[in-house]
């Protein structure tokens, strides 16, 4: 079997600190937290490496590594797709033959693997697709590796991950895999990685995952709980972005959830999580977490963010608890508005009631005359005589000079990203996270989630 020790082009430091093999065993009863203090040192270790090295720049600022042909490894992989389609079976062979490898891997994935499965087929339709891209390809994949931190993956599973592939692209293939493939595959998944490395490396004087006590939990529906959480350690975001919370009641299952407040007030962050069945991250946040539970917290991401020049009016659309990602950055805008620019809130809810942080809204109200309000319930009392979501916020504005910020469930963000740029909002200024699902969006923000993480909800 393959260990850390075999795997060629390993550094050093890397060599002493981490057996990928080891089982509680080998380990003298040594379960998911020693792994987890294992890789804690491993990166102070790392990170001293790096401080007492002469410097080098950051992954932003790396140049593209030019000496990488990935158009031509596109052509050759795009013509031979056949061999390994569809990817649902190379992605269980690829599991499978990782945990025959290395059992002591299967710990560091959830029980059901589902999610992970939908996530890595996204992945690599978004490698695939973007590979003659090599700079937004390493932007991307040096944000994930960033994020993959907080799942334990360090640098050396790369290359054990690049091993199973092989054997899971023949295994797809049933012996018709000819070289010229494999290779173009495994060169794809090695730049893919070389950027994940570089991520992680930029990211060795962060946690990899923040520990956080739930300080508050209000149930505001009975599906919708409000949850307050207060880190251990500063957590640095931008208003509009979204952290993956893992429950400990499902651990190694991360979800992401917007960060609903511009500003961590006595270090508390706050999150409006819907219950969207049972089982799920989403039942345990709403229905079995408790004041006193800790939580883990990844760190954050998303494009959600204001720009640094606020130049124009602003539209904000969300849907539900999508109201998480628009309340910070209307609270950031009343911050920092320029002078004489507005901003529109259509906010889409089920019911009169699902309007769930009325005091909030009411609050930004009074304080902001500059800002318009529109609830728009779906139905029962107050319901809209205007339509959905999509048509009152078609019919109530001329959008075309405006950015945009869409939030909510993601047949809705779709609906509402494809309408503004059908009334000829560019691509560019309708922002939004990631939406799983099979439909195209006019911008190309669609990345893959995270691995480990989906938008509760999500059609992957
Ligand atoms: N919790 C969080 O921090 C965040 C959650 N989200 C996502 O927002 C969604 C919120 O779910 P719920 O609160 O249950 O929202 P919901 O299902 O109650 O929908 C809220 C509103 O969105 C609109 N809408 C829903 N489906 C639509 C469709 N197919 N086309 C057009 N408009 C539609 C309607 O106006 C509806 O009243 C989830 O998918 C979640 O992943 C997004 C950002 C942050």
């Amino acid at each position: 079997m393959i260990t850390p020790n075999h795997v060629p082009g390993r550094r050093a430091h890397e060599e002493s600190t981490i057996d990928i093999n080891c089982d509680s065993s080998t380990r003298g009863g040594a379960k998911g937290d020693d792994y987890h203090a294992l890789l804690a040192r491993q990166d102070a270790m790392r990170l001293r490496d790096r401080l007492l090295a002469p410097a080098r720049p950051t992954s932003t600022a790396r140049p593209p590594r030019r000496a990488y042909d990935g158009a031509a490894d596109q052509q050759v992989i795009v013509r031979n797709l056949a061999l390994v389609t569809p990817f649902g079976d190379l992605i269980a062979h690829l599991y499978d033959a990782l945990f025959e490898q290395h059992p002591y891997l299967r710990q560091l994935f959830p029980d059901s693997m589902e999610f992970q499965r939908g996530h890595l087929e996204r992945a690599f339709w978004y490698l695939i697709e973007h590979l003659h891209e090599p700079e937004e390809l390493t932007a991307f994949c040096v944000r994930l590796g960033r994020d993959h931190r907080k799942l334990g993956v360090r640098p050396v599973h790369y290359e054990v991950f690049a091993s199973a592939l092989a054997e899971a692209l023949h295994r797809s293939a049933r012996g018709a895999l000819g070289p010229e493939v494999e290779q173009a595959w495994l060169r794809m998944v090695r730049f893919a990685a070389a950027g994940m490395v570089a991520g992680s490396d930029d990211a060795l004087a962060e946690p990899a995952a923040w520990s956080g006590t739930v300080t508050s939990h209000q149930l505001r529906r009975p599906d919708l709980a409000v949850l307050r959480v207060r880190t251990a350690e500063p957590y640095p975001y931008r208003p509009g972005q979204y952290a993956s919370l893992e429950s400990p009641l499902l651990q190694h299952t991360w979800r992401p959830y917007s960060i609903a407040c511009a500003w961590a007030a006595e270090g508390e962050l706050e999150f409006h999580v819907r219950r969207t069945g049972s089982g799920g991250v989403s039942d345990a946040l709403t229905l079995r977490t408790r004041v006193g539970d800790t939580l883990r917290l990844g760190p954050a991401q998303g494009a959600m963010a204001l720009d640094d020049e606020l130049s124009r009016d602003v539209l904000i659309v969300a849907g539900g608890t999508g109201w998480a990602t628009a309340r910070p950055l209307l609270e950031e805008l009343a911050a920092r508005r320029a002078p004489g620019r507005r901003a529109h809130l259509f906010l889409g809810a089920r019911t009169a009631e699902d309007l769930y942080d009325a005091p909030a809204l009411a609050r930004l109200e009074k304080r902001c005359p500059w800002l318009r309000i529109v609830p728009v319930i779906g139905e029962g009392p107050g319901a809209s005589v205007e339509g959905s979501l999509v048509e009152t916020v078609a019919r109530q504005g001329n959008w075309a000079d405006h950015v945009a910020y869409v939030s909510g469930p993601p047949a809705m963000v779709t609906a509402v990203a494809w309408r503004l740029a059908g009334l000829g909002l560019p691509a560019d200024r309708i922002r939004h996270d990631p939406v799983a699902g099979t439909v195209p969006l006019p911008s190309r923000a669609d990345a893959a989630w995270p691995a480990g993480s989906a938008p509760e909800g999500a059609q992957v």
